[in-house]
């Protein structure tokens, strides 16, 4: 598949403060990226590169084959949307959707349809003659995306576009729009601050950290494979629990000592025997154990916290040390103050380097 978007090194400099530092990336036609990355890590400024509103001090950005460094903006047939609508405020919706089409110059009779197209795919066409006050903020936020969408442009930046609205609509919106933005074969960078939102909307995943890439890959990758113990914190709720343990040879295979407990581990994490090792479980994959059990880790149920849909209990070792766990008890009945212990999957646990917060990879068996 053709590079739609290729960025080479790419370097932004504000004073003394390096807020890219050489990034690197390419996107195939077709392709949703989302770039996911704490406050602050660049990724503003990384579409701000990409649309010509400012230029890079090193590197190089491509363009559907063309370098667009030092090109106009208008020039370079990007789409965007922000998180802030930044709506035309004397405009009504209509107008603001129809105005990339205007400055083409489009028939009217094409201007209608292309409007009246995104408008019911997003459903505001009920709204089209409504001044943008007379919007709600869902709608707003849906107007902003047609305005970018309505021009088709080849290349779509989404500037955080779900942040202001609320929670269900949000919800709604993840899973609408992928199907929305394929259905206009646009090439997209999509940033976002949520992780579920980067995991339902992206093919691929860039993980954005202090200006750089700390990972790149698709969703399950990043969850199952995070190359390192911040992007492992990252994505995920509650937060991945994070245990350091000593390895040892256990009867059957490598063990990881913890507390009083022993958890097994996956046979390609023998050669660790005699380290030290940063354990990764999710509170997901937590299973419960007879407490009893030499393959578990004993713990106490010190309170139990509703989260969504499930019941998040925080488990505590004989040590102190804390850990979330998601899981259904099933037949177990696990209230505050019971005694219990937990395991998990061998293949679930993943294990980092404690030094470099790198992610171990199990050797081939
Ligand atoms: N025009 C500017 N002048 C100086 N510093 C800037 C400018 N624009 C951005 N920065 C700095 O660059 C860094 C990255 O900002 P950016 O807006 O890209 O973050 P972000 O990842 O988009 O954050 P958020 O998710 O909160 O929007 C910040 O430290 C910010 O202060």
């Amino acid at each position: 598949m053709a590079t739609m978007l290729k960025l080479d090194r790419l370097t932004k400099r504000y004073g003394a403060e390096t807020v890219l530092d050489g990034v690197s990336l390419s996107v195939a036609e077709g392709e949703t990226v989302a770039i996911f990355g704490p406050s602050g890590s660049g990724k503003t400024v990384l579409l701000r590169l990409i649309s010509g509103m400012s230029e890079p001090e090193d590197g190089e950005l491509l363009i559907n084959g063309r370098d667009v460094v030092g090109t106009a903006p208008e020039e370079r047939g990007v789409g965007m949307a922000f998180q802030n609508f930044a709506l035309f405020p004397h405009m009504s919706a209509y107008e603001n959707i129809a105005s990339p089409l205007q400055a083409r110059k489009s028939t009217a009779a094409k201007v209608k349809e292309g409007v009246d197209r995104v408008a019911r795919l997003l459903k505001i066409d009920h709204v089209l003659g409504h001044a943008p006050r007379q919007l709600s903020n869902g709608q707003k936020q849906r107007t902003a995306l047609a305005r970018a969408l309505v021009a088709a442009p080849k290349l779509l930046l989404l500037d955080d576009p779900l942040r202001n609205v609320d929670a269900k609509l949000r919800f709604e919106m993840r899973l609408e729009l992928p199907r929305l933005l394929q259905g206009f074969g646009s090439t997209v960078l999509y940033v976002t601050q949520d992780y579920r939102e980067a995991m339902a909307l992206g093919n691929r995943i860039a993980v954005l950290v202090g200006g750089r890439f700390v990972q790149v890959g698709n969703p399950e990758e990043i969850y199952d494979r995070p190359a390192t113990v911040e992007v492992a914190r990252l994505f995920g709720d509650p937060t991945i629990n994070l245990i350091e343990a000593e390895i040892q040879a256990g009867n059957g295979g490598p063990v990881a000592v913890v507390g009083e407990g022993r958890l097994p581990l996956a046979p390609g994490y023998d050669g660790l025997v005699g380290r030290r090792a940063v354990l990764g479980i999710r509170p997901e994959d937590i299973d419960y154990a007879e407490p009893g059990d030499p393959q578990a880790v004993p713990v106490r149920v010190a309170a139990l916290l509703p989260l969504n849909d499930r019941l998040v209990r925080l488990l505590v070792g004989r040590d102190g040390q804390e850990f979330n766990a998601s899981k259904d008890a099933g037949a177990r009945s696990l209230g505050e103050g019971a005694e219990t212990a937990f395991r998990a999957a061998p293949t679930s646990i993943i294990l980092f380097d404690p030094a470099t917060g790198q992610r171990i990879a199990p050797q081939a068996h």
